[in-house]
């Protein structure tokens, strides 16, 4: 490697705050290219940096033989390197089957979750792959394609939680020159991106024609753009932070959760600048982004700048008002409470997914079954829970806990707090919000993190229809040394 690409590197590595001395990096090697000269150029500055390296390999069950190869060859390049080397096998296709999700994407969330299993386990700083310009040019023009916002266009960040990308500056070619002028070899993925056809198509039609017809540099232009994008919204990011600071107010009232603005500190802001106050408002009345599109922001800017008394009634139930003088984004917490679709009803067939403690991820499906098909095919024994769906009436609510969740804790109808169940079931504090419970109004039916089913829900003798709650946890299958 020469010392000129090595320097580029490093340098982007300290402009992004990706690397520090004495740093423990969990390394995601493939055998392809691109992460081989990963591994390879941090081995080259690990002792100046004092670095402490794992290499991470998984074999997803998909490619046979190749796949084996690839194991072999990562647990061989790792060994040369002296670098140890952990690899996890999984049937992918399988996982894909269980979690609704296409392979690439059950593939993707495998791996990520073996990355940061074995980060915590080492007690380790960060997880490094090898993500390079062409990712990111790919990236960039697919999300314009597909209409993404301004966030969206940046691409791939440099920097995300314990995960960094050190060689988003360097590009494909010169990746490949560096690795065969050093004599090291690499595997070469024959289906590559063949399930992805979208991806596929960007990389092996619209880049190369871009490269010949209009720019030869476009890849690296693109990414470019990208990163220069993503400096703007970092700044844009902390100029909202600051201005929300000085204008915004809480509200103190009982049972509201909400925010107030003076109209004349907003009306100065830039149109950009109001858009992004909103979308934090947002955030900070219902807790989340998930379904809060910009229409919504763009309804709340009229109300915001148009007649006093209008109001504007948006996902989870805030609501936009301008008063005279005052502006308010709110939700009222007694209304929300009596609302039966806070989350989404429940879908039969689809596969919830959710963290649990220490990124740890649960996956529950739900189905509905006639007790005498249940009956025909011993099919209890395959579901995780079983519920009298004729005692429900309704389709329960899959959410996140709220005020005024009980639970039956007897037979006999005597009810206890869901807040006190979790205190008793020592989840912690900071988790109880993000446990989901599934629901019929206040009513708890099931608390998957704690195996909990009200006994008003049993099956009885006179059950005929049941609904089935199958979970899946994400346990690996072989972790060799
Ligand atoms: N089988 C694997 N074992 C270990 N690390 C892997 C494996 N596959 C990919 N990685 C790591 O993840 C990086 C990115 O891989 P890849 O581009 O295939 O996609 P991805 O994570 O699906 O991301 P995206 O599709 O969003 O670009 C690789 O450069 C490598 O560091």
């Amino acid at each position: 490697m020469t010392e000129q690409m090595k320097k580029k590197i490093e340098q982007f590595c300290i402009a992004n705050d990706l690397l520090h001395k004495k740093d423990g990096i969990v390394v995601g090697v493939s055998g392809g290219a691109d992460s081989v000269f990963l591994i390879y150029f941090l081995k080259e500055i690990m002792e100046r940096w004092e670095l402490r390296l794992h290499v991470v390999h998984i074999n997803h069950g998909i490619r046979g033989k190749e796949a084996l190869h690839d194991e072999q060859y990562t647990k061989e390049l790792s060994k040369r390197f002296s670098i140890p080397c952990t690899i996890f096998r999984e049937n992918i296709p399988k996982r894909a089957t269980e979690w609704k999700m296409t392979e690439e994407e059950a593939g993707r969330t495998y791996r990520y979750q073996c990355f940061e299993k074995v980060r915590q386990e080492l007690g380790f700083d960060a997880v490094a792959i090898a993500h390079h310009q062409n990712d990111q040019a790919e990236t960039v023009l697919f999300q314009m394609l597909r209409g993404s916002s301004l966030r969206g266009l940046g691409g791939i960040r440099p920097k995300r939680g314990y995960i960094i990308r050190p060689l988003l500056l360097c590009n494909r070619e010169e990746i490949e020159n560096s690795l065969q002028e050093e004599h090291i070899s690499y595997c070469t993925d024959q289906t590559n991106g063949q399930n992805d056809y979208t991806r596929n198509a960007i990389r092996n039609c619209i880049i190369p024609a871009m490269q010949k017809y209009i720019q030869p540099k476009a890849a690296q232009h693109i990414a470019k753009s990208g990163m220069y994008l993503q400096e703007v919204m970092e700044y844009l990011d902390r100029e909202r932070d600051r201005i929300y600071e000085r204008i915004v107010t809480q509200l103190q009232e009982e049972q509201i959760n909400g925010y107030r603005i003076r109209r004349s500190d907003f009306v100065q802001l830039p149109s950009v600048m109001q858009k992004e106050i909103i979308m934090k408002l947002f955030e900070q009345t219902a807790g989340r982004k998930k379904d809060i599109t910009t229409a919504n922001v763009e309804e709340t800017v009229k109300i915001f700048l148009g007649e006093t008394g209008k109001k504007a009634m948006l996902p989870y139930h805030m609501i936009a008002e301008r008063s005279y003088e005052d502006l308010y984004l709110y939700r009222k917490e007694e209304q929300s409470k009596h609302v039966e679709f806070w989350e989404d009803e429940l879908v039969l067939g689809k596969t919830y997914i959710f963290q649990i403690e220490n990124e740890k991820q649960m996956q529950v499906t739900f189905y509905r079954k006639d007790i005498s098909e249940m009956k025909e095919n011993n099919q209890k024994k395959l579901c995780t829970k079983c519920f009298d769906y004729d005692k429900m009436g309704i389709m329960p609510i899959f959410r996140y806990p709220r005020s005024g969740d009980y639970m039956w804790i007897d037979a006999n109808g005597h009810t206890k707090k869901l807040s006190r169940i979790f205190i008793d079931g020592k989840i912690p504090a900071a988790q109880r919000k993000e446990t989901p419970v599934l629901a019929i109004g206040d009513h708890i039916v099931w608390i998957p993190l704690l195996g909990r089913v009200s006994p008003y829900y049993y099956l009885t003798e006179s059950t005929t229809r049941v609904l089935c709650a199958q979970t899946a946890n994400n346990e690996r299958l072989c972790m060799a040394k």
